[in-house]
């Protein structure tokens, strides 16, 4: 672990304007791209309680990329417990999560961070964060943990295990709604029990002194197979449909799912990768969690075979990229 975080946090506390590497070219500003319509579109609520749940999700997951999912089991308490220990991470001195720091130039996505800028007329997110791996348990470096505040692994050990339970429940149905065995998803990008990466990253977006003007998000679609976010409650996700910015009302207690690329990939595009974007605020921080669920590092990156079979063409061809490739040339915005 190495070098210093420029967090934006820091740099919030002391500033009136907005700094010019954060301001958005005007086609990207978020007041000006804002769909405001009379019935705002909204993203689709999944009750997983109820047995369509699985038609719904399949629904979402071709029409959206991504939905809001209530009854999903994951208790409350978890959730409360997850929150309590990443607001208190980011409430600590800035020396003490420099202590995790992540290394831009290690390769490596895990620890805390903010974003860097490539080349000048690259633009800033108004956002640090703080990622590490959480399962399997060979793929945990608890180096990338914060041993402050007391129970941040307790709570993120429990949390991560209603992911996975959740995580294979959504993968079966979505593999069912292609016409596959439930187990085909998992089995494609994990290739048996304990295969799937689950990824915990903890967003922070303090207030902006010009929120108009900036992002805490980029547009961007996750390079992950799926994502389960849950945010506190301050509004600032914001999906693309039919070309319009929508902004999610988040339905208290529920979790939001979204397709990453891998899904999109794997299904031929018959899902489709939301694409999405995080607004900031004036006054209030924002704080968002989402868990990233990625194939084993060697998993080749292509539509699954019964898929493409006769008439149907591959809709995509890496030739023979394998993920951490994938990961690599996305992370470094290099052509696949
Ligand atoms: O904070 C959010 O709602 C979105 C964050 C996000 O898209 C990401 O971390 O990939
Ligand atoms: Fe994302």
């Amino acid at each position: 672990m190495a070098g210093v975080v420029q967090s934006v946090q820091a740099l919030a506390s002391s500033l009136a304007a907005l700094p010019p590497e954060f301001v958005r070219p005007e086609h990207e500003r978020p007041r000006a791209t804002t769909f405001l319509g009379a019935s705002p579109l909204q993203i689709p609520v999944v009750d997983m309680s109820l047995p369509d749940a699985g038609c719904r999700m399949v629904e979402a997951a071709t029409e959206w990329g991504i939905f809001q999912a209530v009854n999903h089991g994951v208790p409350a308490d978890a959730v409360v417990e997850l929150q309590r220990v990443g607001q208190e991470f980011f409430a600590l001195p800035q020396e003490e999560k420099q202590r995790y720091a992540m290394d831009p130039a290690s390769g490596k996505t895990e620890g805390y961070g903010s974003t860097v800028q490539r080349s000048p007329g690259d633009k800033k997110m108004w956002s640090d964060f703080l990622f590490h791996n959480v399962s399997p348990p060979a793929a945990v470096n608890h180096g990338f943990w914060p041993d402050k505040p007391r129970g941040y692994r307790q709570a993120n050990e429990a949390y991560c295990g209603h992911m996975r339970r959740l995580t294979r429940e959504v993968l079966e149905r979505l593999s069912a709604g292609l016409g596959l065995e439930e187990g085909a998803m998992a089995e494609a990008f994990g290739g048996g029990e304990d295969g799937l990466v689950l990824m915990q990253k903890v967003n922070f977006y303090p207030p902006c002194p010009q929120p108009e003007l900036a992002l805490g998000f980029a547009p961007h679609t996750d390079l992950c197979a799926l994502t389960v976010l849950v945010a506190n409650g301050v509004p600032g996700l914001q999906v693309s449909k039919d070309g319009l910015w929508c902004d999610v009302e988040h339905v208290p207690g529920a979790l939001i799912v979204n397709v990453g690329d891998q899904i999109e990939i794997l299904s031929n595009g018959r899902y489709r990768a939301a694409l999405h974007r995080a607004t900031v605020s004036k006054e209030k921080t924002r704080m968002s969690w989402p868990v990233f669920v990625h194939p084993r590092r060697e998993y080749i990156v292509a539509p699954h075979p019964r898929l493409v079979a006769g008439e149907i063409p591959a809709k995509y061809d890496y030739k023979a990229k394998t993920f951490e490739d994938y990961t690599y040339c996305k992370i470094n915005k290099l052509p696949q």
